[in-house]
């Protein structure tokens, strides 16, 4: 009998192996339609009863990777260093001409006097010199000085005020307009012609001082209306603000180079800059910032030599977008050998990197960094170690033997991008060893027992996950490894999975309720009464809404269907593969599940299935299917543990890409890493 269990596809065959066969959609979504899938009371999910101005935006790069966005600082700093001396250079050769000006002023009014002038000439070019050589000094010099050093927009506006009168004074100089005496006291243009009508010699000197009186409005006036002098200016501004944002000192350039260049971990605070090109028909690209984001957050234009060319009246700017970096925290849960490692395995590799320990640290840690994530291992905040545990005759698993109030303190801390010194629990020694460093990472995952059994932790989570593998797997699983990477004898695992269960079903298992998203393993429904835990059955059951995560479905979002894909496109061997979707409650809340029975012969079919998958977040077409042949050899390759954890990998990546986007105010798209 033929029976295509596939409404939707044309040429699927019945799986020869399955129990049952597919059955085909689901009828409608009463009880007896979801009983028929596997999501009803017969067999509950689980679960607790009950039911349920011209601007374009142009992405150029982003900032956000760490050890990418210390560079960049870094570079830009030196880049400002440059520019601040730049300014310097500029604004000591001005002041150098005013005083030659004046000098000059000076000299060619006593040849002026010696040849006949008015002696009040000289006292007044001495005048004009005694007082113009320090005021040039205090008025103008000094306040650009200072704003640059204190960033003060006082000092800024009242050195631009001053700049502004000493451009008019070198102007009325070098007119010389005949008002007292003449004109005489000046050597501009019009006392110039005066004199040189009288005295050959001293209309020369008056010449002379009328040119460089223009030499300096001019280079004054270009360097003010400049616009390398303008945004550089901007820049130094807007760099400062930036860095008073992030609450980085002393205010001092030097000060925050350290800061940000050194490594100074526990002052620090890092910032997620998300850059793009802008263009704008605003020119010279303008300097402001937001304070948005509970005062956090910093955005300004500035242009410089990549970024400020025009383009047909438009200017290309830069736009800087930072926010301080907050980590996006991940908690996962569950019971030991039940997977934790695999799945963070699993989610690194989406972000495109291998984790390792802390490099020089302890070689016990726990820790795991990557250049997108940190994990860390709940265990850390064991506040008994392995004789205290004895003494006290309590099991890990007992909240008495955790420290919940360093562990909230501490996850606070990363959240709000701080580095912490965190505790190491040494499983090998089974002691308590000195605390490692650990920086805000871009993901932040805490895994172990009890990421969402405090209430203040479970709050701090952007996400959350329980891996609930059920007795009988967990205790196949444990005994693989136990037995043959630990040397554990099969009694001793016994015993310890049965010592435990008391507070497993006390302390750990009731935080599946708070779990954005449970994988939970059962044994297979397609070999009647299997007692090998070899063939798994798989639900993904992920919470409806839950900010920034939009569940997978298979098929027809929130309809209730059952799959059997194998046949011609997809390869099954005895007993098949079996998926199905559907609605339901979980604890209370509204879920949506997916679920696969079987295992994967071929891996590379297995695009046959992603691609009746939807909502997967995946950056282009097949490549779930690409991270679960990349790591074929990690356990549950071959079955719906791998292939759900690898979704939720990418769920986590795509949250992480919403969440940095809002904080940034700028597209989602501009935090895709
Ligand atoms: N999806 C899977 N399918 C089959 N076996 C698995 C799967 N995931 C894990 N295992 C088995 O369970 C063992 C423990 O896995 P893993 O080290 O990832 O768990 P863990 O939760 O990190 O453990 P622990 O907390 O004790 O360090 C693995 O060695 C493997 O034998
Ligand atoms: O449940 C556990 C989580 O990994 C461990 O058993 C707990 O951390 C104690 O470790 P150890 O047995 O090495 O003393």
């Amino acid at each position: 009998m033929h029976h295509d269990p596939n409404p939707f596809d044309e040429g699927t065959d019945e799986n020869p192996f399955s129990n049952g066969g597919g059955g085909g959609v689901g009828g409608g979504r009463g009880g007896g339609g979801r009983s028929q899938f596997g999501f009803r009371p017969a067999e509950p999910v689980g679960f607790g009863g009950g039911r349920g101005d011209a601007t374009v935006d142009i992405p150029l790069e982003n900032m956000s990777d760490s050890k990418g966005k210390a560079k960049e600082l870094s570079q830009w700093e030196s880049d400002l260093r440059r520019r601040e001396a730049d300014i310097k250079r500029r604004e000591e050769s001005l002041r150098s001409g005013i005083v030659l000006c004046l000098f000059w002023n000076f000299i060619a009014v006593i040849v002026c006097w010696i040849r006949g002038g008015d002696s009040k000439l000289f006292f007044l070019a001495t005048i004009y010199g005694m007082l113009g050589i320090p005021l040039s000094y205090l008025m103008w010099y000094r306040p650009l000085y200072r704003a640059m050093r204190t960033d003060s927009a006082f000092s800024f506006g009242w050195f631009f005020l001053c700049y502004l009168l000493h451009i008019g004074f070198c102007i009325l100089a070098a007119i010389a307009p005949p008002i007292v005496f003449r004109g005489k006291s000046l050597t501009g243009i019009l006392a110039a012609i005066d004199t040189f009508s009288d005295h050959a010699i001293v209309g020369i000197f008056y010449f002379v001082g009328f040119a460089l009186f223009t030499l300096e409005t001019l280079v004054s006036i270009w360097v003010l209306q400049s616009d390398i002098f303008y945004n550089q200016y901007a820049e130094v501004l807007g760099v400062s603000l930036l860095s008073s944002s992030l609450q980085v000192s002393p205010p001092r350039l030097e000060g925050r180079k350290r800061s940000f260049t050194e490594n100074n971990a526990q002052k620090a605070t890092m910032a997620i800059c998300s850059a793009h090109t802008i263009t704008s028909l605003h020119s010279p690209c303008t300097t402001f910032t937001n304070t948005g984001f509970g005062q956090k957050q910093v955005i300004f234009f500035t242009s410089n030599r990549k970024g400020g060319r025009r383009h047909g009246g438009a200017r290309t700017c830069f736009q800087v977008s930072c926010s301080v970096d907050k980590p996006v925290v991940i908690g996962l849960a569950a019971d030991s050998g039940c997977g934790k490692s695999t799945f963070m395995r699993r989610l690194t590799s989406v972000f495109g990197g291998a984790a390792s320990p802390p490099k020089g640290g302890n070689p016990d840690s726990n820790t795991l960094i990557s250049d997108t994530t940190t994990v860390i291992c709940l265990d850390d905040y064991h506040s008994l170690d392995r004789n205290g545990r004895k003494e006290e005759g309590v099991t890990a698993l007992d909240p008495r033997a955790n420290n919940f109030d360093l562990m909230y303190e501490q996850v606070k801390a990363i959240k709000e991008g701080k580095a912490i010194e965190k505790p190491i629990y040494n499983h090998v020694t089974g002691f308590l060893d000195p605390p490692e460093l650990i920086q805000p990472p871009k993901i932040f995952v805490i895994e172990g027992l009890h990421p969402m059994f405090d209430e203040r932790v479970r709050d701090l989570l952007d996400f959350s996950i329980y891996l609930d593998i059920s007795d009988d797997v967990k205790f196949a699983w444990k005994i693989q490894r136990d037995m043959a990477e630990r040397g554990h004898s099969l009694e001793s695992i016994k015993a310890s999975i049965e010592a435990r269960k008391p507070d497993f079903d006390a302390f750990i298992d009731p935080q599946k309720q708070y779990a954005d998203a449970v994988i939970e393993v059962l044994p297979t429904q397609l070999i009647p009464d299997d007692n090998e835990g070899k063939v798994l059955r798989v639900k993904l059951i992920q919470k409806e809404g839950v900010k920034n995560f939009d569940p997978v479905y298979l098929f027809d979002e929130g309809s209730s269907i059952s799959w059997v894909p194998c046949g011609r496109k997809l390869t099954c061997s005895y007993p098949g593969i079996k998926f199905a979707y559907g609605p339901d409650t979980y604890y209370g809340h509204e879920v949506s599940v997916v679920e696969m029975d079987g295992q994967f012969d071929r891996l590379d079919e297995l695009i046959y299935v992603e691609s009746h998958l939807s909502n997967l977040s995946t950056k282009f077409y097949g490549e779930v299917t690409q991270q679960m042949l990349k790591h074929a050899d990690f356990p549950g390759s071959n079955n719906g543990t791998g292939l759900f954890q690898t979704i939720i990998g990418l769920k986590i990546r795509d949250l992480y890409e919403q969440i940095i986007g809002e904080r940034a105010g700028t597209p989602a798209e501009a935090a895709k890493v």
